[in-house]
């Protein structure tokens, strides 16, 4: 029996995303929650014929509880998406307190949940949830994830379109750091199979990884962000969530947790200086069962990338950190 959440579920990505979850055979409950909608579109994946239940929660009428009670895994993409000229950092004046509400009302309604937060400015929005978590006295680390798979998916599908692979996916590529520009690492060199960048075209290829978003953005011209892409990446990563809490094994895809807490985190902690991280992450019933370190092996032109990455990271953690801690006057 698992029941999934999505917070959200109204919107670009709520509503594929809920499609996808709809027709995950392992998931018997599927709730909906957003401020709009959420009945119509409940009432819409009802009919198609997989196990799972399906309701649909507005706030009224307690709907935050109705909905987030005995769930198992909460999927937020809840907030606003950016425009052309913005960066992910200039959607937290909103997106900070919509997550923030919802996780207040997950610590108190579904404290146990697996929790994937989606909703940007990730960097910052992940440190918002676990400081809300830690202040309700149930925060565990190991159920915390920030979704960076958009990012994996994007290197598997540009190397492929280098390689010539019929099928990006089979290529494992560890993508690191944070959710947004510079940030984000990939590490081509630990990809696996290997694969051979021609020189010359590795930085656009990185580039290509790091400013992925940027690029749906321009093409979307003022209509949004990645929605699609982001429901299928979002899908991907609850869906190994889901499987490894069902008892399968050797399950391995980057997020970006709170390293401390996280068996194997501190030591990159330590070399990054960093709490929170996104690396690949083996997942177990209870969440993250270890984190991979594969920072320490990774060569000097991403060795570089990463201390670039590391001072973006510090603003936006504190950021997100003291948001909670020391809220901004209304
Ligand atoms: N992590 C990633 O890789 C990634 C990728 C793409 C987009 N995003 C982010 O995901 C978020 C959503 O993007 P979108 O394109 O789906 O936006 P959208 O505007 O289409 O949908 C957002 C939904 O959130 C709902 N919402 C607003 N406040 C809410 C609240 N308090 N509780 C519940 N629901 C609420 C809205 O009603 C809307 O239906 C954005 O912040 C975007 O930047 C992240
Ligand atoms: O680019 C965005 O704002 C959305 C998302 O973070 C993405 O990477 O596509």
């Amino acid at each position: 029996m698992v029941k999934a959440v999505v917070a959200g579920a109204s919107g670009g990505i709520g509503q594929p995303l809920s499609l996808l979850l709809k027709s995950d055979p392992n998931v018997t409950e599927l709730a909906l929650y957003d401020v709009v909608n959420t009945p119509g579109v409940a009432a819409d994946l009802s009919h198609i014929s997989s196990p799972a239940s399906v309701t649909g929660y507005l706030p009224k009428d307690d709907g935050l509880k109705q909905a987030l009670t005995g769930a198992d895994i909460v999927v937020i993409p809840a907030g606003i998406p950016r425009k052309p000229g913005m960066t992910r950092d200039d959607l937290f004046k909103i997106n900070a307190g919509i997550v923030q509400g919802l996780i207040e009302g997950i610590a108190q309604y579904a404290p146990k949940a697996y929790i994937l937060v989606i909703s940007n400015p990730v960097n910052s929005t992940v440190p918002i949830a676990a400081e809300v978590l830690k202040r309700a006295n149930v925060f565990d680390p190991k159920r915390l994830f920030g979704v960076t798979t958009l990012d994996v998916v994007r290197a598997e599908t540009f190397v492929a379109s280098l390689s010539g692979s019929k099928n990006p996916s089979d290529t494992t590529i560890p993508v690191i750091g944070g959710h947004s520009g510079e940030t984000i690492v990939p590490l081509f060199s630990q990809a696996k199979p290997a694969v051979n960048i021609p020189a010359e075209k590795l930085d656009a290829l990185v580039n290509r990884v790091q400013f992925g978003g940027d690029e749906v953005v321009k093409a979307k011209d003022g209509a949004g962000s990645a929605t699609l892409s982001m429901a299928y990446a979002g899908y991907r990563f609850a869906q190994k969530v889901i499987k490894a809490v069902k008892g399968e094994k050797g399950i391995v895809e980057p997020s970006y947790v709170y390293l401390p807490g996280v068996p194997g985190g501190d030591s990159i902690a330590k070399t990054t200086g960093v709490d929170f991280f996104s690396v690949p992450v083996e997942l177990g019933p209870n969440g993250v069962e270890k984190v991979i370190d594969v920072v320490s092996s990774a060569n000097d032109h991403e060795k570089k990338l990463l201390e670039a990455a590391y001072s973006g990271l510090k603003t936006n953690i504190s950021k997100g950190v003291e948001f909670v801690n020391n809220p901004p006057q209304k």
